[in-house]
């Protein structure tokens, strides 16, 4: 059984994703990051050049390959993994899900703070267009992200303080 870790842009999921594999001892991947390696371009091209439908079914396909990894992976999808191509379901088949759930003010703060150029959905918005980006979009995909196995309000960066990260894995080996 995998873990899944998701939520909204700026959540911490590749950051945090990174911590908890090293202290789970297992293999962290990003899903974005494959998905680069898979279409040999970075995720702002694809964008561009082919279109969010197009992401989302290579987003779809590649969450599918690196599930069948046998290795047990600490997983950081991509803010919109959950909702589309019944990726939810597909998680939760192969694994726990993990929200991590951040108010679209400290997301805003934090994405504001680092190279949006990375995020297409999010690049040339001034302050407030994030704002309402984010604010809109979580509205939008909560119904998704809140149906996860585990949800962790504003976690640490670390992931670790002793009795969220043993609640963690008791709650993970209890359904695996
Ligand atoms: N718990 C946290 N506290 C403070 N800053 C954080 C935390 N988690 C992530 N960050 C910062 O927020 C930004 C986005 O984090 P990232 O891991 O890329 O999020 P995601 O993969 O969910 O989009 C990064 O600059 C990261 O350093
Ligand atoms: O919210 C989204 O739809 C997306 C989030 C990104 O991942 P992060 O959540 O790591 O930024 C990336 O998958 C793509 O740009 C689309
Ligand atoms: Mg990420």
């Amino acid at each position: 059984m995998h873990i899944y870790l998701i939520g909204m842009p700026g959540a911490g999921k590749t950051t945090l994703g990174r911590n908890l594999a090293a202290q789970l001892g297992r293999t962290f991947l990003d899903l974005d990051e494959a998905i680069e390696e898979a279409a040999g371009k970075t995720i702002p091209q694809i964008f561009e050049e082919k279109g969010e439908a197009y992401f989302r079914e290579l987003e779809a396909e590649t969450l599918k390959t690196v599930s069948f990894s046998a290795e047990k992976l600490v997983v950081a999808t991509g803010g919109g993994t959950p909702c589309f191509h019944q990726n939810m379901a597909f998680m939760h088949a192969h694994g726990l899900t993990v929200y991590l759930k951040v108010s679209p003010e400290v997301l805003a703060e934090r994405l504001l703070a680092s190279d949006l150029s990375a995020r297409p959905l999010l690049k040339n918005k001034t302050k407030p267009l994030v704002m309402k980006y984010l604010r809109e979009t979580l509205r939008e995909r909560a119904t998704f992200y809140e149906q996860a196995g585990i949800i962790f309000e504003n976690p640490s960066v670390q992931l670790t303080a002793g009795a969220s990260l043993a609640a963690f894995i008791n709650r993970y080996e209890s359904t695996a």
